[in-house]
């Protein structure tokens, strides 16, 4: 159940001593981020800023995270689970979410497959900036986009080449250089992976 502020009422509050877990999710790369607890006041803050608050059962007041830090989590959606005594909230951190510094309070786990993509995407966002003596995707940056571009088409020749002659180590590294520059691409073009995703849930759901 998604939850606004006109179904907060339903959620298990008696179950639970007025206090539900939260568990925050990244809204991109699905890495788990913390957990929390949240009390009425607390989601209806959350909605209402959309910056993501818990009630502190250390302060025993609510507490925005990030609000010392400016590390703060901005809110996608708040959802609960399937009996309504526990929530999930996608956000969008900015900063690291661990007081340690780390990206996630889970930071000795693996992360799932598709959370390295991400991660390698923000690391290829970030060379924009970089020297492109010492950053390959840097160099590409400062060749302009039609160069950038032609690189994708070649490597997508590559990879078509690999798989008509069923040479698999080959369909697997080119892919590879494929989705390398194709994201290099999207990304001198200000585009994200997320926004190529977005395409493909709208035709999923047609
Ligand atoms: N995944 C890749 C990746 N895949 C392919 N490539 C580079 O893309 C190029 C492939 O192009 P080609 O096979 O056509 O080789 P080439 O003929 O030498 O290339 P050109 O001279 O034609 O440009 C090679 O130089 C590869 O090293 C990549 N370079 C970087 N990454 C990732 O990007 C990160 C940042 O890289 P830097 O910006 O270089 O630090 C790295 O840590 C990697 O994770």
């Amino acid at each position: 159940m998604k939850i606004t502020q006109n179904n907060i009422n339903e959620l298990a509050w008696e179950k639970m001593d007025n206090l539900l877990p939260c568990v925050v999710q990244h809204a991109i790369s699905g890495k788990v981020l913390m957990l929390g607890y949240m009390n009425t006041d607390a989601i209806v803050k959350t909605l209402e800023t959309k910056q993501v608050t818990f009630f502190s059962r250390s302060k025993l007041r609510l507490w925005t995270k990030g609000e010392t830090s400016g590390n703060v989590l901005s809110l996608s959606s708040i959802s609960a689970d399937c009996d309504k005594d526990a929530l999930l909230v996608l956000a969008l951190p900015k900063g690291p979410t661990c007081h340690t510094g780390a990206q996630t309070c889970w930071f000795e786990s693996e992360n799932p497959d598709m959370a390295f993509l991400a991660d390698l995407e923000a690391l290829l966002a970030e060379r924009k900036y970089a020297d492109p003596d010492s950053s390959y995707t840097a160099s590409l940056y400062a060749k302009g986009i039609k160069r950038i571009a032609q690189k994708v088409g070649e490597e997508g020749v590559e990879t078509a080449l690999a798989a008509t002659v069923m040479d698999k180590d080959e369909l697997k590294n080119e892919s590879a250089d494929l989705l390398y520059h194709l994201t290099v691409l999207l990304q001198a073009c200000d585009l994200s992976l997320q926004d190529v995703l977005n395409v493909l849930k709208e035709r999923h759901s047609q």
